[in-house]
């Protein structure tokens, strides 16, 4: 029977490599230390009963390799031996995986987390910066990524190693201060009588700050998905839609600002996520920057800290890599979430 396991000891090769998001699945394998990852075409989610089967079909029948180990990056705490994803209707089941697949050791990451070991080393191919402050400083990094939801992971550098902090940034508080704000705040739709940065910043909240607009302007609200609003602001074709994306990077700007704190993380703030990459021209315009920047009595600090929008297509994948390479880098924690056979 496999067995919860906190064994720091390497994962053996080859290292079934995968990243699994509420809509799509990213599978690559690594058969040794110096290998390039082989990777496998996306797997969607709604396409397979479990995880599995879509590991199966996606991935083992096509190909000769048999990994023996996994590392999962997974939307979710991980607390037990089932662990239900956020977005969909998997489940990831560790012993059943090593029972069924014939992999002896497998560990399951935040998704975050996996964000946070890829921004350690990103070369500048794969990210665009934000802003005039420069620099690849090794210190503490921050990752902030509105996609369905408002995922933070941040990355501290201390003994000689990256340690990747998973936690739930995303449900910090976020408040009003321009007289702006203030119209507006009072339309946002709450968690729980709260406005909390997850309530704005993500594909929902998105929709949620232009209907506050619309209602305080007085205008009907025309677009429901988060996908128009941002094409018709970068377009300039509709004026609710423009503000709706600036005030939405100038809140990105404050709750990365505040995260850059938390972690004084000189090394920088990266944003990654399905929205950051398509709203680049808007967060390289000025209000995400002056927002982030804009915290007294820590101005001097904030203007030091790069910050960017990762590019990377398969971030997560390229940093589980990473830690797969040369786990002896990075300080994850296996405790709870480790099962060898
Ligand atoms: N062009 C766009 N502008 C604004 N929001 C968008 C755009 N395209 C997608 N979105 C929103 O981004 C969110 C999806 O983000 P993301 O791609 O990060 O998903 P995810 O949660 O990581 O899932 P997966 O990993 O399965 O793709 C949805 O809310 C979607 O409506």
């Amino acid at each position: 029977m496999p067995k919860p396991n906190h064994s720091t000891a390497p994962l053996p090769f080859p290292i079934l490599i995968g990243d699994i998001g509420g809509t799509n699945a990213r599978f690559s394998i690594l058969t040794d230390a110096y290998a390039e990852p082989k990777q496998f075409p996306n797997v969607r989610t709604a396409d397979f009963a479990t995880i599995d089967e879509a590991i199966q079909k996606g991935v083992l029948d096509k190909t000769a390799v048999q990994p023996r180990s996994a590392i999962l990056a997974v939307a979710g705490p991980i607390n037990d031996d089932e662990i239900p994803l956020t977005n969909c209707d998997w489940v990831v089941r560790p012993k059943t995986m090593i029972e069924g697949l014939g992999i002896e050791d497998v560990l399951v990451v935040n998704d975050f987390e996996a964000q946070a070991l890829a921004v350690a080393a990103l070369s500048d191919e794969n990210r665009e910066r934000i802003g005039d402050a420069t620099g690849d400083m090794i210190a503490s990094r921050v990752v902030l990524g509105p996609g369905t939801g408002l995922g933070v992971g941040g990355l501290v550098h201390a003994q000689h190693s990256w340690i990747p902090v998973p936690g739930e940034g995303g449900h910090v508080d976020l408040g009003p201060r321009s007289k702006r704000d203030y119209q507006l705040f009072p339309h946002i739709e709450t968690i729980e009588s709260r406005v909390s940065a997850e309530q704005i910043l993500c594909g929902r909240g998105l929709v949620n700050l232009y209907n506050a607009i619309c209602i305080v302007d007085g205008i009907q609200p025309t677009m429901k998905d988060p996908a128009d609003i941002t094409s018709h602001a970068l377009a300039g074709s509709d004026k609710a839609a423009v503000e709706t994306v600036s005030l939405f990077a100038t809140y990105l700007g404050r709750v990365a600002g505040d995260m850059a704190m938390v972690f004084m993380a000189r090394g920088g703030v990266y944003l990654s996520g399905g929205i950051s990459q398509k709203i680049l021209p808007a967060l390289k315009k000025p209000e995400f920057r002056m927002a982030f920047e804009d915290k007294a009595p820590h101005t001097a600090l904030l203007r030091t800290i790069p910050t960017y929008v990762v590019t990377h297509p398969l971030a997560a994948l390229a940093g589980l890599s990473s830690y797969a390479r040369m786990p002896a880098n990075f300080g994850v924690s296996t405790e709870g979430r480790r099962w060898r056979r």
